[in-house]
């Protein structure tokens, strides 16, 4: 029996002219799946295919439905970069637009809509921020705002796209803590991350190039040979299985830039 909650199969999407992820075969299961590759390896574009935002040919799943009909148990939450921060919305209607997803747009909040909202902010750590514009606050607190909006939508699926890059240190405790819970929760998180220390520490890793490398325990997806593979010869090996990817010598194209490139 597959417990898989989220089912890829001959997926491939384009974005333009281009097909820049191609899925065999691919299952999401229950718990946290660290989604690692390069950049340009594919991995927004995974989440947006999840959570139906982008077409793709092929059949992907959630719960055994297509993902434009199972917007309601998928919450995604963008890289918070690409978050216009000078949009004039308060913290609070920000998270308020999380339950419009499930609920309509304009539909009236009832108790349970306000109970999920004021509960999410708080696991957010950001309830004092309520009617705080996005403008006048940090990368940290805006992104915590993304989550607890992604969080207030109840949903099995939570897609999270680079949650702690760049963040201040008690936002990156704060956002683990609540993927934690939410692992614990019984749901399905996925987080792209650029992070392989972290994702050493996640359920399962699905490392990417632009199709899936490896998909497994995160021992066995993210061994030497296949970082090998996904990174080529920016693996640096450190002995006893232990490699570092040196994005030092590709200054200019590589991980310390990943916030100024556009997509
Ligand atoms: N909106 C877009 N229009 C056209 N091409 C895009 C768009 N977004 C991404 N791409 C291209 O699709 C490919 C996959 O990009 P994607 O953002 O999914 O990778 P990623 O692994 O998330 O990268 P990063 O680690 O840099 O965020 C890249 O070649 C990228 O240039």
């Amino acid at each position: 029996m597959s417990d898989a909650v989220i089912e890829f199969s001959g997926v491939s999407v384009a974005r333009g002219h281009q097909r820049v992820l191609d899925v065999d075969h691919l299952e999401l299961r229950p718990g946290v799946t660290a989604l690692v590759g390069p950049n340009g390896s594919g991995k927004s574009t995974l989440l947006h295919a999840v959570a139906g935002l982008l077409p793709a040919s092929g059949t992907i799943t959630v719960h055994g439905r297509k993902p434009r009909d199972a917007r309601s148990d998928v919450a995604y939450v963008m890289q918070s970069q690409h978050a216009s921060e000078h949009l004039l919305v308060t913290a609070h209607d920000v998270v308020t637009l999380g339950r419009a997803a499930t609920r309509g747009a304009f539909a009236r909040l009832r108790a349970a809509d306000r109970a999920a909202i004021d509960r999410s902010m708080e696991r957010l750590d950001v309830s004092d921020l309520a009617k705080r514009h996005l403008a006048e606050m940090s990368g940290g607190q805006r992104q915590r705002v993304f989550v607890a909006q992604g969080l207030c939508q109840e949903a099995g699926v939570l897609l999270l796209d680079e949650p702690v890059a760049g963040l201040d240190i008690t936002s990156i405790q704060t956002i683990r803590r609540v993927i934690a819970e939410e692992r614990d929760a019984g749901r399905t998180v996925v987080v792209a991350t650029h992070d392989l220390a972290d994702a050493a520490k996640a359920d399962h890793v699905v490392l990417l190039d632009k199709r899936v490398i490896a998909a497994g325990p995160p021992a066995d997806a993210l061994s030497p040979e296949h970082l090998r593979i996904a990174y080529g010869g920016r693996v640096l090996d450190l002995g006893d299985g232990l490699v570092a990817i040196d994005d030092g010598v590709h200054h200019d194209d590589h991980e310390h830039h990943h916030h100024d490139h556009h997509h």
